[in-house]
């Protein structure tokens, strides 16, 4: 029970179905890289509890950085305007990156923010989502990892926003349309 249950138009993860996936995607990932050194980026601020979650039942040795962007402010509309509100510590030149998100949604963000990491010259590069929402794209992106395809609809909760909240929600579920006014 959590007290934003009655926001909630319907549960679409619940937390042990999270948990399930989020080891399965990270047994994949420790048997792709055997051998390396990775490097997680997470994408503030929706992605820090996937992360958290995804970087601890990795079996290789990783380093991790956070660069936080911004492009939904309090909508749930991308506004097509992608900015970096907070770019990376480390230096990734040479270094095997696997960029961890919580949503794939319009493509805005991922497209962009790719291009940048890409501009750096990392050894390699990928893309880990737990979410992807195809229906809702306007710029392609390559995923290399992916939780869960979902339909198009607003979902919050496991780090997702509106307006900021909803964040501390233990699962993922959609968001009732009057709460936001759609
Ligand atoms: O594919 P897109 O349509 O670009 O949507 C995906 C982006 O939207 C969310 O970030 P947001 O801008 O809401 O910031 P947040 O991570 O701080 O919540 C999410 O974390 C992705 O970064
Ligand atoms: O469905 C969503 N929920 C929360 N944040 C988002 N950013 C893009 N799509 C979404």
């Amino acid at each position: 029970m959590s007290i934003f249950d009655n926001d909630i138009q319907e549960v679409l993860f619940s937390e042990e179905q999270l948990k399930n996936r989020v080891q399965e995607i990270a047994r994949q990932i420790t048997a792709d890289y055997q051998g390396k050194e990775i490097m997680l980026i997470s994408v503030l601020r929706g992605s820090f509890v996937f992360m958290a979650d995804l970087c601890r039942a990795i079996d290789l040795p990783c380093t991790l950085d956070f660069m936080a962007v911004s492009s939904y402010g309090k909508g749930t509309k991308s506004s097509g305007q992608v900015q970096i509100t907070k770019d990376l510590s480390e230096d990734i030149t040479d270094r095997h990156i696997i960029v961890v998100e919580d949503i794939l949604d319009s493509g805005n963000t991922l497209s962009y923010l790719l291009k940048i990491l890409e501009n750096r010259h990392p050894a390699s590069i990928r893309l880990c989502t737990l979410l992807d929402k195809p229906e809702r794209r306007v710029k392609p992106v390559q995923v290399h990892y992916s939780g869960f395809t979902i339909p198009d609809a607003f979902v919050v909760g496991y780090g997702l926003d509106y307006a900021e909240k909803y964040r501390n929600l233990p699962y993922i579920g959609i968001l009732k349309p009057r709460v936001y006014g759609g």
